[in-house]
């Protein structure tokens, strides 16, 4: 089976739902928000400022069980090797299934081990907040170092910073790039005396954490002595034996298994250093939301279902709008790292050019995904969404109220820009209005027909708005299980594998040739002229 043959009934709907406008869709609909925005708890889907109405969605839904999405889905929770060029099961939603019910894979429950690592991890998350796990300097841990990359890094990193209120445990910091730089940044501040090092790593040979992590060993050893490494080090990874050889006492290495996606992975031991900064308490709390999200994904129709939803609204933007892009733009500082994170859930995910079996799709697959917190974003590329040459569909994510009630009047603020940015996109300003403007501000009419094309916006731009009423730990559980499970049905219909990253090999393997050829060990030679003038010229300076 290769890519989809959409449904050319809903392709015309796209074409005629376009050039109607959202502008008149509002004017002739006064219940429209009603009909196109969906709830589960506090959380709300606005999807009425898009291209469709509740017929569409229908359409989709049936096209999406025709593609057979549902029937992977129950395959997903049923512990089934869905990721089949691996042939690992993908179960995440066990990491956070809080229920009674086993989970089986190849027969054996997986339950009793998640629960068994989470209860080790509050364990030592615990002592290390409350300073009867101390240093080999005998002093309580005041700073955490994480040291991992990719899915080992975005999870935690991002959890940490928005749940930042929840904080009261150690600092934490975090450490990724391969670059001398990062670690070397981070070190500086701390005190070797009082700093915890978690190596994360699912595979224990990441060549960026490996390099790091041995960096940060001797910054330990050089203070404390060999022996302290003990003390100091602790370990998540799903190949225990390599962790094993870097000697990191096994006590204080937690595992997780190969049925969890790296981008996946923030809900098992990975999230140990949000443990440690929120607590075992909150981290439950964020397990518990994505949870509630998960049952709501398997139990929910497919038209009131959220995650169902947000994946038919990125089918209907890509395949039959044909936008290229989209931009998460979530209205809370707190979040500023969500859309670096959601790049590497989707991107990583749906980036693929084959089908399961191997044949090239027939279709546009994952789009671009990038984005900025509001309001700095509007002060930066904001221009492009508005009046540059392509339509991107805009995320827009925002809560009811902060954490700083003493502060409500910048939230007041937040919330008003938000708002206006969507409006704005969907109406835009007519000539007419520019016009208007213009005379009204008292210029000639030389200057009106000169300036009024500069002061149009085109207008008619979708955006989908997600509101929920806190950034507390469980609506960020849900919240990121949510896009989670909107790539899982985005994938399922592009019948791609969402669960491997067979991509991100080559540059490894010739990073690893190119290595000995700059740092002189081999002569450079055998690659093409660029690559080989660059070496020259890098070496040479
Ligand atoms: O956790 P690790 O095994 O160190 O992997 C870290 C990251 O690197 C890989 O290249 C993958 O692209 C990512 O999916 C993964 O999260």
């Amino acid at each position: 089976m290769t890519g989809p043959a959409f449904p050319q009934d809903l392709k015309q709907k796209a074409e005629a739902f376009r050039s109607a406008g959202l502008r008149r869709l509002f004017a002739d609909d006064p219940g429209r928000f009603d009909a196109l925005s969906f709830g589960f708890e506090d959380l709300l889907l606005d999807l009425s400022k898009m291209h469709w109405d509740r017929e569409t969605i229908a359409g989709l839904a049936a096209f999406a069980r025709e593609r057979g999405m549902e029937d992977r889905r129950a395959a997903m929770f049923s512990g089934e090797a869905i990721n089949e060029t691996e042939a690992r099961a993908v179960l995440h939603v066990a990491l956070r299934n809080r229920g009674d019910a086993p989970v089986l894979v190849d027969g054996r429950d997986v339950m009793p081990g998640v629960r068994e690592t989470l209860a080790r991890m509050e364990a030592f998350a615990n002592g290390i907040r409350d300073g009867s796990i101390l240093s080999a300097a005998g002093r309580p841990f005041t700073d955490v170092v994480n040291i991992g990359i990719g899915g080992s890094d975005l999870g935690p990193a991002m959890v940490t910073a928005a749940l930042a209120p929840f904080a009261d445990g150690p600092r934490l910091h975090y450490v990724s790039n391969v670059d001398g730089a990062h670690i070397a940044d981070t070190l500086k501040g701390l005190d070797p005396r009082s700093t915890l090092v978690i190596v994360a790593s699912k595979t224990f040979t990441t060549i960026e954490t490996m390099t790091n992590a041995r960096t940060a060993r001797q910054w330990i050893v050089k203070a404390l002595g060999e022996s302290a490494v003990g003390a100091h080090f602790a370990a998540v990874s799903t190949a225990l034996d390599k962790v094993g050889a870097f000697g990191i006492d096994p006590a204080r290495v937690f595992g997780f298994w190969d049925w969890v996606g790296g981008r996946y992975s923030v809900w098992s031991a990975i999230g140990l250093p949000v443990m440690i900064a929120i607590g075992p308490e909150g981290f439950a709390q964020f397990l518990e939301g994505a949870h509630a999200l998960d049952r709501h994904f398997l139990e929910a129709e497919a038209t009131e279902n959220l995650p169902v939803l947000l994946g038919l609204a990125g089918i209907w933007h890509r395949n039959f709008c044909g936008f290229p892009a989209r931009a998460i733009l979530p209205y809370d500082q707190r979040l500023a790292r969500l859309p670096a994170y959601l790049q590497q859930l989707d991107m990583e995910s749906n980036g693929k050019r084959v089908t399961l079996s191997g044949e090239p799709v027939d279709c546009a697959t994952g789009p671009l995904v990038w984005g900025e917190p509001g309001t700095n974003g509007q002060h930066a590329f904001y221009q492009l969404l508005h009046q540059g040459t392509d339509v991107i569909p805009c995320e827009f994510i925002v809560a009811a109220s902060g954490h700083e009630p003493e502060l409500a009047h910048h939230h007041a603020l937040l919330v008003a820009n938000c708002l206006a940015q969507s409006e704005a996109l969907m109406n835009g300003r007519t000539r007419e209005e520019a016009e208007a403007l213009l005379a009204g501000e008292g210029k000639s009419a030389a200057e009106i027909a000169r300036l009024a094309p500069h002061k149009v916006f085109p207008g008619n731009r979708p955006s989908l708005t997600i509101v929920h009423d806190r950034l507390t730990p469980r609506a960020l559980g849900r919240l990121i299980a949510l896009y989670e499970h909107r790539v899982f049905v985005e994938g399922a219909i592009w019948n791609i594998n969402s669960f491997d990253q067979w991509g991100v090999e080559l540059g490894k393997v010739l990073a690893n040739e190119l290595l000995p050829m700059l740092d002189g060990r081999e002569p450079a030679e055998g690659r093409d002229s660029s690559t080989l003038g660059l070496l020259d010229r890098l070496r040479s300076r």
